[in-house]
Protein backbone atom coordinates (compact mmCIF):
# COMPACT_ATOMS: atom_id res chain seq x y z
CA UNK A 1 0.00 0.00 0.00
CA UNK A 2 0.78 3.60 -0.68
CA UNK A 3 0.05 6.87 0.58
CA UNK A 4 -2.55 8.66 -1.75
CA UNK A 5 -4.52 11.02 0.23
CA UNK A 6 -3.01 13.31 3.10
CA UNK A 7 -5.19 15.99 4.28
CA UNK A 8 -2.90 18.25 6.72
CA UNK A 9 -4.31 20.75 9.36
CA UNK A 10 -7.32 21.31 7.13
CA UNK A 11 -10.17 23.72 8.38
CA UNK A 12 -12.89 25.20 7.54
CA UNK A 13 -14.99 28.64 8.53
CA UNK A 14 -18.21 29.86 7.29
CA UNK A 15 -18.57 33.53 7.77
CA UNK A 16 -16.13 32.71 10.77
CA UNK A 17 -18.38 29.86 11.99
CA UNK A 18 -17.29 26.51 12.18
CA UNK A 19 -17.35 24.33 9.34
CA UNK A 20 -14.23 21.61 10.08
CA UNK A 21 -11.09 22.06 12.48
CA UNK A 22 -7.67 21.00 11.68
CA UNK A 23 -7.93 17.88 10.23
CA UNK A 24 -5.39 15.48 10.12
CA UNK A 25 -5.88 12.44 8.41
CA UNK A 26 -4.90 10.20 5.04
CA UNK A 27 -5.38 7.34 3.02
CA UNK A 28 -3.38 4.50 1.38
CA UNK A 29 -4.16 3.14 -1.71
CA UNK A 30 -6.49 0.58 -2.09
CA UNK A 31 -8.65 1.37 1.31
CA UNK A 32 -12.01 1.58 1.96
CA UNK A 33 -12.41 4.18 4.45
CA UNK A 34 -15.90 5.02 6.30
CA UNK A 35 -16.66 8.40 7.35
CA UNK A 36 -18.81 9.12 10.04
CA UNK A 37 -20.50 11.83 12.06
CA UNK A 38 -23.58 13.15 13.19
CA UNK A 39 -25.64 15.57 11.37
CA UNK A 40 -23.48 18.86 10.68
CA UNK A 41 -20.54 17.34 11.59
CA UNK A 42 -18.47 18.59 8.82
CA UNK A 43 -18.96 15.08 6.27
CA UNK A 44 -19.64 17.22 3.42
CA UNK A 45 -17.72 19.94 3.91
CA UNK A 46 -14.63 17.71 4.26
CA UNK A 47 -15.41 16.23 1.06
CA UNK A 48 -16.47 18.86 -0.73
CA UNK A 49 -12.61 20.18 -0.08
CA UNK A 50 -10.98 16.37 -0.97
CA UNK A 51 -12.51 16.82 -4.08
CA UNK A 52 -11.15 20.61 -4.73
CA UNK A 53 -14.88 22.00 -4.75
CA UNK A 54 -14.23 24.48 -1.41
CA UNK A 55 -11.23 25.28 -0.50
CA UNK A 56 -9.83 25.14 3.14
CA UNK A 57 -9.98 28.19 4.61
CA UNK A 58 -6.36 27.02 6.38
CA UNK A 59 -4.22 23.48 5.27
CA UNK A 60 -3.78 21.49 2.39
CA UNK A 61 -5.23 18.95 0.61
CA UNK A 62 -3.05 16.63 -1.00
CA UNK A 63 -3.20 14.00 -3.42
CA UNK A 64 0.01 11.63 -4.53
CA UNK A 65 1.83 15.05 -2.58
CA UNK A 66 -0.03 17.53 -5.13
CA UNK A 67 -1.80 20.45 -4.39
CA UNK A 68 -5.95 19.81 -5.21
CA UNK A 69 -6.38 23.30 -4.48
CA UNK A 70 -3.09 24.59 -6.03
CA UNK A 71 -2.99 22.06 -8.79
CA UNK A 72 -6.09 22.52 -10.10
CA UNK A 73 -7.78 20.20 -12.76
CA UNK A 74 -4.91 17.75 -13.50
CA UNK A 75 -5.36 16.88 -9.62
CA UNK A 76 -9.27 16.56 -9.74
CA UNK A 77 -9.59 14.24 -12.68
CA UNK A 78 -7.90 11.87 -10.72
CA UNK A 79 -10.61 11.98 -8.58
CA UNK A 80 -14.45 10.86 -8.68
CA UNK A 81 -17.30 12.42 -6.41
CA UNK A 82 -20.93 11.14 -5.88
CA UNK A 83 -22.58 13.53 -3.72
CA UNK A 84 -25.62 13.03 -2.04
CA UNK A 85 -27.65 14.10 -4.83
CA UNK A 86 -26.18 12.49 -7.59
CA UNK A 87 -26.43 15.32 -10.77
CA UNK A 88 -28.24 13.46 -12.81
CA UNK A 89 -30.19 15.32 -15.42
CA UNK A 90 -33.75 14.13 -15.43
CA UNK A 91 -34.25 14.53 -19.11
CA UNK A 92 -31.15 12.72 -20.72
CA UNK A 93 -31.16 9.23 -20.97
CA UNK A 94 -28.75 6.80 -19.47
CA UNK A 95 -26.52 6.85 -22.27
CA UNK A 96 -26.44 10.44 -23.06
CA UNK A 97 -25.98 11.22 -19.90
CA UNK A 98 -22.59 9.02 -19.31
CA UNK A 99 -21.67 10.60 -23.02
CA UNK A 100 -22.03 14.21 -21.79
CA UNK A 101 -20.19 12.93 -18.45
CA UNK A 102 -17.42 11.29 -20.12
CA UNK A 103 -17.23 14.47 -22.71
CA UNK A 104 -16.58 16.76 -19.88
CA UNK A 105 -14.36 14.43 -17.46
CA UNK A 106 -11.84 14.30 -20.92
CA UNK A 107 -12.31 10.93 -21.18
CA UNK A 108 -10.49 10.84 -24.89
CA UNK A 109 -12.63 10.86 -27.82
CA UNK A 110 -11.34 7.12 -29.24
CA UNK A 111 -11.83 5.97 -25.51
CA UNK A 112 -15.72 6.91 -24.81
CA UNK A 113 -17.89 3.99 -26.69
CA UNK A 114 -15.51 1.44 -24.54
CA UNK A 115 -15.54 3.26 -21.23
CA UNK A 116 -19.63 3.84 -21.32
CA UNK A 117 -20.00 0.17 -22.38
CA UNK A 118 -18.05 -1.08 -19.13
CA UNK A 119 -19.70 1.47 -16.94
CA UNK A 120 -23.51 0.08 -18.05
CA UNK A 121 -22.34 -3.37 -17.96
CA UNK A 122 -20.09 -3.16 -14.68
CA UNK A 123 -23.17 -0.88 -12.85
CA UNK A 124 -25.75 -3.19 -13.79
CA UNK A 125 -27.65 -0.67 -16.12
CA UNK A 126 -27.54 -3.49 -19.42
CA UNK A 127 -31.66 -2.58 -20.89
CA UNK A 128 -31.98 0.48 -19.15
CA UNK A 129 -29.28 3.26 -21.57
CA UNK A 130 -32.36 4.65 -23.15
CA UNK A 131 -34.46 4.98 -20.41
CA UNK A 132 -34.59 8.50 -19.41
CA UNK A 133 -33.47 9.00 -15.87
CA UNK A 134 -36.88 10.64 -14.64
CA UNK A 135 -38.19 6.95 -15.34
CA UNK A 136 -35.47 5.36 -12.83
CA UNK A 137 -35.39 3.66 -9.70
CA UNK A 138 -33.59 5.65 -6.86
CA UNK A 139 -31.36 2.78 -7.16
CA UNK A 140 -31.17 2.73 -11.18
CA UNK A 141 -30.11 6.59 -10.73
CA UNK A 142 -27.74 6.10 -8.06
CA UNK A 143 -25.78 3.68 -10.21
CA UNK A 144 -26.10 5.81 -12.57
CA UNK A 145 -24.29 8.77 -10.86
CA UNK A 146 -21.78 6.26 -9.49
CA UNK A 147 -21.46 5.30 -13.27
CA UNK A 148 -20.73 9.31 -14.04
CA UNK A 149 -18.61 9.18 -10.88
CA UNK A 150 -16.22 6.68 -11.89
CA UNK A 151 -16.41 6.78 -15.79
CA UNK A 152 -12.71 8.39 -16.38
CA UNK A 153 -11.44 6.24 -13.86
CA UNK A 154 -10.39 8.41 -11.00
CA UNK A 155 -7.60 6.95 -8.40
CA UNK A 156 -9.99 8.11 -5.79
CA UNK A 157 -13.72 8.07 -5.28
CA UNK A 158 -15.74 9.84 -2.58
CA UNK A 159 -19.26 8.81 -2.16
CA UNK A 160 -21.72 10.97 0.01
CA UNK A 161 -24.03 8.35 1.83
CA UNK A 162 -24.39 6.34 -1.50
CA UNK A 163 -27.83 3.99 -0.13
CA UNK A 164 -29.72 7.02 1.85
CA UNK A 165 -33.28 7.29 0.01
CA UNK A 166 -33.27 3.45 -1.27
CA UNK A 167 -34.52 0.05 0.06
CA UNK A 168 -33.55 -2.37 1.95
CA UNK A 169 -32.93 -4.49 -1.28
CA UNK A 170 -31.09 -1.35 -3.49
CA UNK A 171 -28.73 -0.48 -0.54
CA UNK A 172 -27.80 -4.49 -1.13
CA UNK A 173 -26.85 -3.71 -4.14
CA UNK A 174 -25.31 -0.57 -4.35
CA UNK A 175 -23.25 -2.13 -1.20
CA UNK A 176 -22.19 -4.94 -3.39
CA UNK A 177 -21.20 -2.55 -5.97
CA UNK A 178 -19.04 -0.50 -3.69
CA UNK A 179 -17.42 -3.64 -2.64
CA UNK A 180 -16.66 -4.35 -6.24
CA UNK A 181 -15.45 -0.96 -7.01
CA UNK A 182 -13.18 -1.29 -3.69
CA UNK A 183 -11.01 -4.00 -5.15
CA UNK A 184 -9.67 -1.20 -7.53
CA UNK A 185 -10.44 2.43 -6.38
CA UNK A 186 -9.91 3.97 -2.82
CA UNK A 187 -12.58 4.90 -1.58
CA UNK A 188 -14.17 7.51 1.12
CA UNK A 189 -17.51 6.59 2.12
CA UNK A 190 -19.70 9.01 4.60
CA UNK A 191 -23.13 6.87 5.92
CA UNK A 192 -25.26 7.23 9.10
CA UNK A 193 -25.40 3.37 8.64
CA UNK A 194 -22.89 1.68 10.93
CA UNK A 195 -23.34 -1.81 9.75
CA UNK A 196 -22.03 -0.62 6.12
CA UNK A 197 -19.08 0.43 7.76
CA UNK A 198 -18.75 -3.21 9.41
CA UNK A 199 -19.48 -4.17 6.16
CA UNK A 200 -17.93 -2.42 3.90
CA UNK A 201 -14.52 -0.60 5.58
CA UNK A 202 -11.17 -2.01 6.34
CA UNK A 203 -10.87 2.16 8.28
CA UNK A 204 -13.80 4.38 10.00
CA UNK A 205 -13.09 7.87 10.92
CA UNK A 206 -15.45 9.36 13.33
CA UNK A 207 -16.11 13.23 13.14
CA UNK A 208 -18.36 15.33 15.61
CA UNK A 209 -18.39 19.30 15.68
CA UNK A 210 -15.66 19.71 13.03
CA UNK A 211 -12.99 17.47 14.70
CA UNK A 212 -11.73 14.08 14.20
CA UNK A 213 -12.56 12.17 17.14
CA UNK A 214 -11.90 8.50 15.91
CA UNK A 215 -9.54 6.79 13.38
CA UNK A 216 -9.19 2.88 13.50
CA UNK A 217 -10.55 -0.27 11.88
CA UNK A 218 -13.81 -1.34 12.75
CA UNK A 219 -12.63 -4.14 14.62
CA UNK A 220 -10.26 -2.06 16.94
CA UNK A 221 -12.30 0.02 17.95
CA UNK A 222 -14.52 -1.80 20.63
CA UNK A 223 -11.09 -2.40 22.13
CA UNK A 224 -9.48 0.61 21.66
CA UNK A 225 -12.45 2.26 23.46
CA UNK A 226 -12.71 0.51 26.21
CA UNK A 227 -12.07 1.39 29.38
CA UNK A 228 -13.44 -1.76 31.19
CA UNK A 229 -12.79 -5.21 30.86
CA UNK A 230 -16.48 -7.33 30.16
CA UNK A 231 -16.97 -10.54 30.42
CA UNK A 232 -20.55 -13.07 29.72
CA UNK A 233 -20.33 -16.40 31.37
CA UNK A 234 -22.65 -19.42 31.33
CA UNK A 235 -22.02 -22.02 34.02
CA UNK A 236 -24.17 -24.61 35.29
CA UNK A 237 -25.23 -24.27 38.80
CA UNK A 238 -27.13 -22.27 41.38
CA UNK A 239 -26.79 -18.42 41.87
CA UNK A 240 -27.15 -18.99 45.57
CA UNK A 241 -24.69 -20.92 45.79
CA UNK A 242 -22.14 -19.58 42.95
CA UNK A 243 -22.75 -15.66 43.38
CA UNK A 244 -21.04 -15.53 46.87
CA UNK A 245 -18.03 -17.83 45.66
CA UNK A 246 -17.81 -15.42 42.50
CA UNK A 247 -17.97 -11.96 44.54
CA UNK A 248 -15.64 -12.65 46.84
CA UNK A 249 -13.27 -14.49 44.76
CA UNK A 250 -13.90 -10.67 42.83
CA UNK A 251 -13.09 -8.49 45.38
CA UNK A 252 -9.56 -10.38 46.47
CA UNK A 253 -7.87 -9.71 42.74
CA UNK A 254 -5.87 -7.15 42.49
CA UNK A 255 -8.03 -5.79 39.70
CA UNK A 256 -11.25 -6.13 41.54
CA UNK A 257 -14.35 -7.84 39.44
CA UNK A 258 -17.76 -7.28 40.34
CA UNK A 259 -20.56 -9.03 39.23
CA UNK A 260 -23.20 -7.60 36.98
CA UNK A 261 -26.44 -8.74 36.02
CA UNK A 262 -27.00 -12.71 36.22
CA UNK A 263 -29.91 -14.70 34.80
CA UNK A 264 -30.90 -18.18 36.34
CA UNK A 265 -32.15 -20.52 33.91
CA UNK A 266 -33.31 -23.96 34.88
CA UNK A 267 -29.84 -24.70 35.90
CA UNK A 268 -27.86 -22.76 34.12
CA UNK A 269 -26.18 -19.23 35.18
CA UNK A 270 -25.86 -16.65 33.04
CA UNK A 271 -23.47 -13.69 34.19
CA UNK A 272 -21.65 -10.60 33.59
CA UNK A 273 -18.85 -9.93 34.56
CA UNK A 274 -16.91 -6.41 34.73
CA UNK A 275 -13.51 -4.53 35.94
CA UNK A 276 -12.85 -1.31 35.48
CA UNK A 277 -9.17 -1.20 33.73
CA UNK A 278 -8.69 -3.32 30.43
CA UNK A 279 -7.11 -6.41 32.54
CA UNK A 280 -7.81 -9.81 30.88
CA UNK A 281 -8.87 -12.31 34.23
CA UNK A 282 -10.24 -14.45 31.99
CA UNK A 283 -7.39 -17.17 32.95
CA UNK A 284 -7.91 -16.58 36.61
CA UNK A 285 -11.49 -17.22 36.34
CA UNK A 286 -11.17 -20.20 34.83
CA UNK A 287 -9.00 -21.97 37.27
CA UNK A 288 -11.23 -20.40 40.26
CA UNK A 289 -14.34 -22.32 38.65
CA UNK A 290 -12.49 -25.61 38.08
CA UNK A 291 -11.02 -25.48 41.41
CA UNK A 292 -14.87 -25.16 42.58
CA UNK A 293 -15.97 -27.60 40.22
CA UNK A 294 -18.10 -25.14 38.82
CA UNK A 295 -19.02 -26.08 35.05
CA UNK A 296 -18.17 -23.31 32.79
CA UNK A 297 -20.18 -23.63 29.39
CA UNK A 298 -19.39 -20.39 27.78
CA UNK A 299 -17.29 -17.32 28.49
CA UNK A 300 -16.89 -14.65 26.39
CA UNK A 301 -15.26 -11.09 26.20
CA UNK A 302 -17.20 -8.90 25.58
CA UNK A 303 -16.59 -5.56 22.65
CA UNK A 304 -17.94 -2.65 22.78
CA UNK A 305 -19.75 -2.56 19.11
CA UNK A 306 -18.95 0.34 16.67
CA UNK A 307 -22.74 1.97 17.63
CA UNK A 308 -21.73 2.16 21.30
CA UNK A 309 -18.40 3.65 20.77
CA UNK A 310 -20.27 6.07 18.07
CA UNK A 311 -22.62 7.00 20.75
CA UNK A 312 -20.50 7.47 22.94
CA UNK A 313 -17.84 9.77 21.25
CA UNK A 314 -20.68 11.71 19.85
CA UNK A 315 -22.56 12.07 22.43
CA UNK A 316 -20.17 13.30 25.18
CA UNK A 317 -19.24 16.33 22.79
CA UNK A 318 -22.77 17.19 22.75
CA UNK A 319 -23.24 16.79 26.42
CA UNK A 320 -20.26 19.68 27.48
CA UNK A 321 -21.16 20.81 24.16
CA UNK A 322 -21.59 24.30 25.45
CA UNK A 323 -20.00 26.35 22.94
CA UNK A 324 -23.32 25.00 20.47
CA UNK A 325 -26.23 27.43 19.51
CA UNK A 326 -29.11 26.20 21.42
CA UNK A 327 -30.35 25.33 17.97
CA UNK A 328 -27.12 23.47 17.05
CA UNK A 329 -27.69 21.64 20.42
CA UNK A 330 -31.55 21.21 20.43
CA UNK A 331 -30.33 19.51 16.74
CA UNK A 332 -27.55 17.48 18.50
CA UNK A 333 -29.80 16.28 20.96
CA UNK A 334 -32.25 14.80 18.60
CA UNK A 335 -29.82 13.22 16.82
CA UNK A 336 -28.81 11.38 19.89
CA UNK A 337 -31.87 10.84 20.71
CA UNK A 338 -32.50 9.11 17.46
CA UNK A 339 -29.44 6.75 17.66
CA UNK A 340 -30.85 5.53 20.81
N1 LIG B 1 -22.50 26.84 2.79
C1 LIG B 1 -22.47 26.91 4.11
N2 LIG B 1 -22.59 28.10 4.75
C2 LIG B 1 -22.54 28.19 6.10
N3 LIG B 1 -22.39 27.12 6.92
C3 LIG B 1 -22.28 25.91 6.36
C4 LIG B 1 -22.33 25.74 4.92
N4 LIG B 1 -22.19 24.42 4.67
C5 LIG B 1 -22.06 23.78 5.87
N5 LIG B 1 -22.13 24.67 6.88
C6 LIG B 1 -21.99 24.38 8.33
O1 LIG B 1 -20.81 23.63 8.53
C7 LIG B 1 -21.03 22.57 9.47
C8 LIG B 1 -20.72 21.21 8.82
O2 LIG B 1 -21.72 20.94 7.81
P1 LIG B 1 -21.66 19.69 6.82
O3 LIG B 1 -22.76 19.84 5.83
O4 LIG B 1 -20.28 19.55 6.32
O5 LIG B 1 -21.99 18.49 7.82
P2 LIG B 1 -22.36 16.97 7.51
O6 LIG B 1 -21.56 16.17 8.49
O7 LIG B 1 -22.16 16.67 6.07
O8 LIG B 1 -23.90 16.90 7.88
P3 LIG B 1 -25.11 15.98 7.28
O9 LIG B 1 -24.87 14.61 7.82
O10 LIG B 1 -26.31 16.64 7.87
O11 LIG B 1 -25.03 16.06 5.77
C9 LIG B 1 -22.47 22.72 9.94
O12 LIG B 1 -22.47 23.43 11.13
C10 LIG B 1 -23.11 23.49 8.82
O13 LIG B 1 -24.21 24.25 9.31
Amino acid sequence: MSLLLKLDQVSKTYNGQRGVQDLNFSMERGEIVGFLGPNGAGKTTTMRMITGYLRPTEGKVLLDGMSVHEQGRKVRSRIGYLPETPPLYPDMTVLSYLKFVAKLRDVPAREQKHRIDEMVSRLGLIGREHQMIRSLSKGYKQRTGLAGAIIHKPDLLILDEPTSGLDPNQIMEIRDLIKELGENHTVLLSTHILPEVSALCSRVLIINQGKLVLDGSPDSIGNSMEDAFQVHLTVKGEADYILPILTSWGNTQEHPISVGMHKQSGGLLELQLSTPSRYDYREELFSMLAAEHIPILEMKKQDQTLEEVFQKLTMTEIKDGSELSSEESEKAKKEGRKRK
